[in-house]
């Protein structure tokens, strides 16, 4: 029997809050290492000797302390095997591995074959739950490691060096676009697929680990639970995360290569600890966007994910400033809280059985979907619900959501009634039983006859249907009216915010950058330019001019008073500006700017937007006020629906000037010059239009003479060139 409308709702906060939980682990000295006393465990706490002064002991506490003798079974059984518990109940989970490189960061998550780690424990154990639960439960996984600020799907071999996006949904959870998810039955079918992944991770040998991570590699496991006899369904996430280790360059002794890993994980950490240490302040702003780490991670740090954090630390003096930075960092992240939210779906026909039965029988049952919490939530958006005319509130599931699970059609209720552990404490588990063992038959075995339950059905279909088609017709009125008015305007803003989105991000990482340069010694800051002067000369060789000046540009941050390097870069832009040769070496002349202008041309023809260099270069030059004024002007005249009017605007003659009329007549005033495009006006005449409009308003607005200096107009509005029109209607929404 199916039920075709099932209905998103709310699913509410069942723990209102909950710290991050922190847990350190010490790992035992390496077979090349001199043993020492400077770290030691003390129960919960760490201790280490103050270098500066040996009298002087440095105490750290956190949720739990690991030695370098345990074993790790001792770690998972105590703090992984609680956390599945509320993985199968609904909530998002995840583990971090955080520490210095060669810490025993990639020992604890993934382990070896005689001591496995947390993610293949993590995975059986969930598989021997599946095997032996009387509900249904299945498991899905995906892989990505973020590798030099891109990320990659490690499921599938890698064919682009661009990596996957990252992206937002309306509901603001986190997602990488197009990461391959794949079901998973079995232990051993986990194995295969898991080392294949493995191998297309980015590991290198440096001089403090023979398999240094290069990434950070993010292990998703996704669990769905349906309890059939409720008519529930609970979807948990856990993330498993080995974050590659911090490095100080001068003791790795790292190439070029390894130069330009080590400083795209060095700045993804350092942007990490930007985000706890605001969190940990409460401040207003997160700067989660500052990497594409923290971006991902966004929901596990001051989310609606439980997260638990294990600091791994290298033993003995030789590590003891990276110790002692690993544990300051720990202590702030301590503070941060997250808010846990459960993901569950009930089935309608549940809810109906419940409701029927409840009535007659003036019975207390346990209704597994509370509605009144969801109900208090204000803010939330609210349709009805057409069993009990009770208002539902529709639910953004956990962060990093995929595709699947946010299309889902089902019910999404608050779980107000599920007992959830205080997973802070050390070996809390013991609940899996409580939710996979002998269920109370009481709530299982009431059951309504076949025939009630079709003469149910049916009513909820009828009822459900109808409302619909009412609900459908509405829409559909809707946006036939929106399409009309603003299809065109609101397209152009989806791009806009992509580049909004982009520019946003590019302008983060470059007032990130002089902080972390602050940071290095000397050398490390020559090391770390000189890799990206070699990695800038290779786009360069490949004509690949515009990234490899962001490269130089990013070099001279590291390398100011390089001077040949800021005379290549000022020779560059010349270059990409004019499209002309230019020396720039001494020993040769390079063609330079030939492919950008080609570009240019191309995409003027194609009606392509510009390229972000292009917008960037003009983005900035004219106030809102001036832009008003522009579009006021150019419409007035447009809008009055009348050729010869329209005619008297600089490049419209009498075919175009009827276009407009024809196009406003049948659609109403022009309410945005972006909007000129569909009445016919291209580009290269909306240039000289605005050209023109732009003296027109200055002088409006200043009195200023016609042929006077205008500090806007001569810095850079580059009107003499045909504008395409998608790219000067962004800047125009930009000003909007
Ligand atoms: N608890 C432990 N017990 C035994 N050996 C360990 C332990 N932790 C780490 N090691 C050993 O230390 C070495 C470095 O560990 P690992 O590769 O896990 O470090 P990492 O933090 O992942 O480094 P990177 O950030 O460079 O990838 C490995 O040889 C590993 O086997």
């Amino acid at each position: 029997m199916q039920f075709p409308i099932k209905k998103i709702t709310k699913t509410d906060n069942p723990i209102s809050q909950q710290k991050v939980k922190v847990v350190c682990r010490v790992r035992p000295f390496l077979p090349h290492e001199f043993p020492d006393d400077t770290v030691g465990v003390d129960g919960n706490s760490i201790k280490i000797t103050n270098q500066r002064n040996p009298t002087e002991i440095l105490k750290y506490s956190f949720n739990a302390c690991y030695g370098p003798t345990t074993a790790q079974t001792e770690l998972f059984n105590n703090d992984v095997y609680p956390l599945l518990d509320h993985v199968l109940k609904g909530l998002n989970a995840t583990i971090f591995a955080y520490g210095v490189t060669g810490s025993g960061k990639t020992h604890t998550m993934q382990g070896s074959q005689e001591h496995p780690g947390i993610i293949p424990r993590t995975l059986r154990r969930l598989f021997e739950i599946k095997n032996t639960s009387i509900n249904r439960i299945d498991i899905k996984v995906s892989y990505m490691e973020i590798y030099k600020e891109n990320v990659y799907d490690l499921l599938v071999p890698r064919d682009s060096i661009t990596g996957l996006a990252i992206r937002e949904d309306m509901n603001r959870n986190i997602f990488v676009a197009n990461l391959t998810e794949k079901e998973i039955n079995s232990y051993a079918e986990f194995e295969k697929v898991y080392s294949a992944a493995c191998k297309h991770r980015s590991t290198a040998a440096t001089k403090l680990n023979v398999h240094s991570s290069r990434s950070h590699a993010i292990l998703c496991i996704y669990v769905t639970c349906r309890d059939d006899a409720r008519g529930t369904t609970l979807f948990g996430k856990i993330n498993l995360i080995d974050l590659a280790g911090s490095e100080d360059n001068r003791r790795t002794e790292n190439g070029k290569e390894r130069l330009v890993e080590s400083a795209a994980i060095n700045k993804s950490l350092f942007a990490l600890g930007q985000v706890v240490e605001a969190l940990s302040q409460g401040s207003s702003r997160i700067p989660y966007r500052d990497s594409k780490m923290t971006r991902i991670l966004q929901d596990s740090l001051g989310g609606r994910s439980l997260s638990m954090i294990i600091i791994n630390i290298s033993p003995g003096q030789a590590f003891y400033t990276d110790t002692y930075n690993t544990l300051n960092f720990a202590t702030r992240t301590k503070e941060i809280e997250n808010r846990p939210e459960v993901n569950q779906i009930t089935d309608v026909r549940h809810v109906a059985e419940q409701l029927v039965l409840a009535k007659p029988q003036k019975t207390t049952r346990v209704v597994p979907a509370e509605r009144s919490n969801a109900q208090s939530d204000g803010k939330k958006q609210r349709f009805s619900d057409p069993l009990s005319d009770k208002t539902l509130s529709l639910n953004n599931k956990g962060a990093m959501s995929t595709k699947n699970e946010r299309l889902s059609d089902s019910i999404f209720v608050s779980t107000k009634n599920v007992k959830f552990h205080d997973f802070s404490s050390k070996g809390s588990h013991g609940c899996l039983a409580e939710t996979f063992g002998t269920r109370n038959a009481a709530s299982t075995k009431a059951v309504l006859s076949e025939k009630q339950l079709e003469e149910i059905e049916k009513k909820l279909t009828m009822k459900m249907e109808a409302n619909i088609d009412e609900k459908l017709e509405k829409r559909i009125k809707e946006i036939s009216v929106k399409q009309e008015f603003l299809s065109p305007v609101s397209q152009q803003k989806a791009n806009f915010e992509e580049t909004l989105q982009e520019r946003l991000e590019q302008r983060m990482e470059t007032s990130i950058e002089p902080q972390l340069v602050q940071l290095l010694t000397p050398e490390t800051k020559i090391k770390n330019g000189r890799a990206l002067i070699a990695l800038g000369r290779m786009h360069e060789k490949q004509d690949e001019l515009v990234p490899a000046l962001e490269i130089y540009e990013k070099a001279q941050v590291y390398l100011p008073e390089y001077v040949r390097l800021a005379t290549k870069i000022s020779a560059l832009k010349e270059g990409i500006k004019t499209g002309k040769v230019i020396k720039y070496k001494a020993n040769g002349q390079r063609r330079i700017g030939e492919r950008l202008r080609r570009e240019r041309s191309q995409g003027d023809k194609e009606n392509k937007p510009y390229s972000r260099d292009s917008l960037t270069k003009d983005q900035p030059m004219m106030s809102t006020e001036n832009w008003q004024l522009v579009k006021e002007s150019i419409l007035k005249v447009i809008n009055t629906a009348d050729a010869k009017q329209i005619k008297s605007l600089k490049g419209i003659g009498n075919a175009r000037a009827r276009t407009i009329v024809e196009y406003i007549n049948s659609h109403g005033p022009i309410l945005e010059i972006s909007s000129l495009e569909y009445a016919g006006v291209s580009g290269k005449v909306l240039s000289k239009l605005v050209k023109v409009a732009m003296r027109r308003a200055m002088l409006e607005a200043s009195n200023m003479p016609l042929n006077d200096h205008w500090p806007f107009y001569d810095r850079k509005i580059h009107l003499d060139r045909p504008i395409n029109i998608t790219h000067y209607a962004r800047l125009i929404i930009i000003r909007d």
